[in-house]
């Protein structure tokens, strides 16, 4: 056999950067086979203590970790950079094929993935105000990508993407239709990156055609979202026209009555903003108890803290309304799915969430709930009418699959793929 000659191959890796409005995660993925070269972490940004962990898994290195100030985005990215390059995977690789970026709103014009060019990221900077927490990061990440590696392409894979499918019925709030229209005021939904990926495999680990298979998903991670899914695509989700709507979340409220938000004005003397930062940012769990980490809750409610168990009480209730409107949304249900470090990692959430629905088909077997597993894994008993699923959400994969999907698409027929 003869080892072909000729261009060297075309470029397969993927740097994936899902910026926060604190910290950055990376992955950079070898879309030949899948495989993670480099994982890591850049967080508590702009702070004193920041802290880096970087994991070179194409070497089998150990992790390495450090802690430093890391002043802004362009800071953060630059360690990011450095730590690549002392596995040999820096930026300048020839082997980079594109840069893919998690853009939490996309709004109505962006809905599929997108390579980057002055336009889009003049858009994703218009939607600022309607992702106040993640955008920015977004448009710095971008930015500073851009800077780095002018040449390559970057790809913007959207959150909104998945929930653009929405029926006008569950997109709309039902309010003046001239000025929600003016104002592009609807529903949106965002974690669509990771509902859309998570119902594929929930489907698979079903055994069942995507087709024809119904779920509710529950993204539950710092920011926490529910979808309901039919034949693989969303018919309604929780968050709104920003990422505040919906479930209880680690330091935003959910759902409230709007009217607590002019009350508050009126009788509290609160600004617009200052009213945005507390419902945003000092809310959740964390302004239910003083803390966000569903883990540190856990800890203190089986201590016996009062706070604690409240804040348990009102994010499982939560939770629980939402399994119920979205099995009235879809009629039939084949699985509830659990998502995201809360959802894959809290057995006592994935309990509370369905205990006492029986007449419903839910449950989960205990000893299957308790039992931790990195694999998509069933978590109900072999008879239960309505499966309970744990499946790990893969956002980091699904981008490149996506952004490295748009890059190498092929342009249409070209000289030898033409008539001639
Ligand atoms: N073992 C665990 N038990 C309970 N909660 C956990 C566990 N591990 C992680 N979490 C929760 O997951 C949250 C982070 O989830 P993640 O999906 O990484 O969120 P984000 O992407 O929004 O940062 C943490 O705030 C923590 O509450
Ligand atoms: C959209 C959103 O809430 O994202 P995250 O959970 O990463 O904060
Ligand atoms: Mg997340």
């Amino acid at each position: 056999m003869t080892t072909p000659t000729g261009p060297s191959p075309a470029p397969t890796r993927v740097l994936v950067l899902n910026s926060g409005s604190s910290s950055v995660k990376y992955q950079l993925i070898d879309m030949a086979d899948r495989s993670r070269l480099a994982v890591g972490l850049a967080e508590r940004i702009g702070e004193e203590t920041s802290a880096v962990s970087h994991q070179p898994l194409s070497t089998g290195g150990d992790k390495r970790e450090w802690q430093g100030e890391l002043a802004d985005h362009d800071a953060a990215l630059a360690a990011i950079a450095q730590e690549l390059a002392a596995d040999g995977l820096g930026l300048d690789s020839p082997e980079l094929a594109a840069i893919g970026h998690r853009v939490v709103h996309g709004g109505l014009k962006l809905t599929e993935p997108t390579v980057i060019d002055d336009a889009v990221l003049a858009e994703i900077e218009r939607l600022v105000p309607v992702a106040p927490l993640h955008n920015p990061a977004n448009v710095t990440g971008i930015r500073t990508a851009q800077r780095l590696r002018p040449d390559l392409p970057q790809v913007a894979v959207f959150d909104t993407a998945f929930h653009s499918s929405m029926p006008e019925h569950a997109a709309r709030y039902a309010i003046d239709v001239e000025t929600a229209d003016a104002h592009r005021v609807r529903r949106y939904g965002f974690h669509g990156t990771s509902h859309a990926y998570v119902s594929r495999k929930a489907a698979e680990l079903l055994g069942k055609d995507a087709a024809d298979t119904n779920l509710i998903v529950l993204h539950l991670g710092n920011g926490a979202s529910a979808s309901a899914v039919r034949a693989g695509r969303c018919e309604d989700t929780s968050m709104g026209l920003t990422p505040l709507e919906g479930l209880v979340m680690g330091t935003r409220s959910g759902d409230i009555d709007p009217a607590v938000v002019f009350h508050l004005g009126r009788v509290a003397g609160m600004s617009a903003d200052e009213v945005d930062d507390l419902l945003n940012k000092r809310s959740g769990l964390l302004g239910l108890c003083g803390a966000n980490d569903m883990r540190e809750i856990r800890r203190r409610v089986d201590a016996g803290d009062p706070a604690a168990r409240l804040a348990f009480d009102i994010y499982i209730h939560r939770l629980r309304k939402y399994i119920g409107a979205y099995y009235a949304v879809l009629g039939r249900v084949d699985a509830v799915v659990f998502t995201a470090g809360v959802g894959e990692n809290a057995a006592p959430v994935r309990e509370a969430a369905v205990a006492g629905l029986e007449e419903l088909g839910l449950a989960v077997d205990g000893d299957l709930n308790a039992a931790a597993g990195k694999e998509a894994r069933l978590i109900s008993p072999a008879s239960a009418r309505v499966k309970v699923a744990v499946v790990p959400t893969d956002e980091e994969l699904e981008i490149a699959e996506q952004s490295y999907a748009l890059v190498t698409a092929s342009p249409g027929p070209g000289p030898e793929g033409g008539a001639g």
